[in-house]
């Protein structure tokens, strides 16, 4: 394995791209914007800067990783690929048609992995024709500080196709989880409705937001309390995880808080808008 093919260059697919070219993968990194190509540029390199600055990485590591990134905005790279690994936008209908497509132009033995947080991947894999080659590779965020990928195996994918995944994970510094395909994978299915529970506990007047955050940080030792944690994340990101758990179920435990709702909907989305639970100087 040594090229590694990243579709989209948002928040995810810069990450990627960054922790691969710094583990000594070659990267193509495509996007349809070129803006987004330019941007995620200018991340990677301020990212290294840091790490430069902090004596974790030469100078001339810097150098050599970023060389290891070329960037395109044309598909025809992925026949070179040993791995593609699909970070687009979170639309379905959108990752079927690429699939489709990355499968008719990879290379046979080559692996494609979506970073989807909540798309089926046994739905993904039956847009391609050889499904057994796909496999979820769910990376957090940051993804040059997280250490865990879930590795999602649909229905179809092989033994061989979930070892190698396994193995560029571990390649990549990070560890993975094997995780079946299933509404939220685990980290989300645990976290999403938690923070949900608190918004809940807000919306009841159990506590206040501060205090709801005090009470998990001290009685739980959790480094950050879930209403800022929601707001990092998004209440835009946690509403439509909360309805993919709950249409995939069809549990009520898994209905969204009124609250969040309601927040989403006056556009209090959290830091990215400067008001969610908390205010930002933006
Ligand atoms: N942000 C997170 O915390 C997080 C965590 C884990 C997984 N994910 C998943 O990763 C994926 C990407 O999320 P993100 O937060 O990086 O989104 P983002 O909006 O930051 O980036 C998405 C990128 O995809 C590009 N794009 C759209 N259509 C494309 C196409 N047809 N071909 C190539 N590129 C295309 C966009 O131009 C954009 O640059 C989603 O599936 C999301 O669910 C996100």
């Amino acid at each position: 394995m040594q090229t590694i093919f990243i579709v989209g260059a948002g928040t995810m697919g810069s990450g990627i791209a960054q922790v691969a070219a710094q583990s000594g993968f070659s990267v193509r990194l495509y996007d349809i914007s070129t803006q987004q190509l330019e941007r995620a540029r200018a991340t990677i390199s301020a990212n290294l800067d840091r790490l430069v600055k902090k004596e974790k990485l030469t100078a001339a590591d810097k150098d050599a990783t970023l060389a290891r990134i070329a960037t395109a905005t044309q598909l025809d790279g992925v026949a070179s690929a040993d791995l593609v690994i699909e970070a687009a936008s979170e639309n379905e209908a959108l990752k079927l048609e690429l699939f489709a497509k990355l499968d008719a132009l990879a290379k046979p033995e080559a692996i494609l992995a979506s970073n989807t947080s909540s798309i089926s991947i046994t739905k993904i894999a039956a847009a391609t024709k050889n499904p057994a080659r796909v496999i979820g590779m769910h990376f957090f965020n940051p993804v040059p500080v997280m250490a865990l990928i879930e590795l999602i195996r649909g229905l179809q994918t092989s033994d061989e196709t979930y070892q190698k995944a396994e193995a560029i994970a571990k390649a990549l510094g990070k560890t993975p989880v094997a995780v079946k395909n299933s509404p939220g994978f685990v980290v989300n299915r645990l976290l999403c409705p938690m923070i949900n529970e608190a918004i809940f506990a807000l919306q009841e007047g159990l506590a206040s937001a501060e205090g709801i955050d005090e009470a998990m940080k001290l009685g739980c030792n959790h480094p950050i309390g879930p209403l800022a944690l929601a707001d990092l994340i998004g209440l835009d990101v946690e509403l439509a995880v909360m309805q993919v758990l709950y249409e995939g179920f069809k549990d009520p435990k898994f209905r969204p808080a009124p609250l969040l709702v309601e927040m989403v909907e006056a556009g209090r989305l959290g830091r990215k808008t400067g008001e969610g639970f908390y205010r930002y100087d933006r």
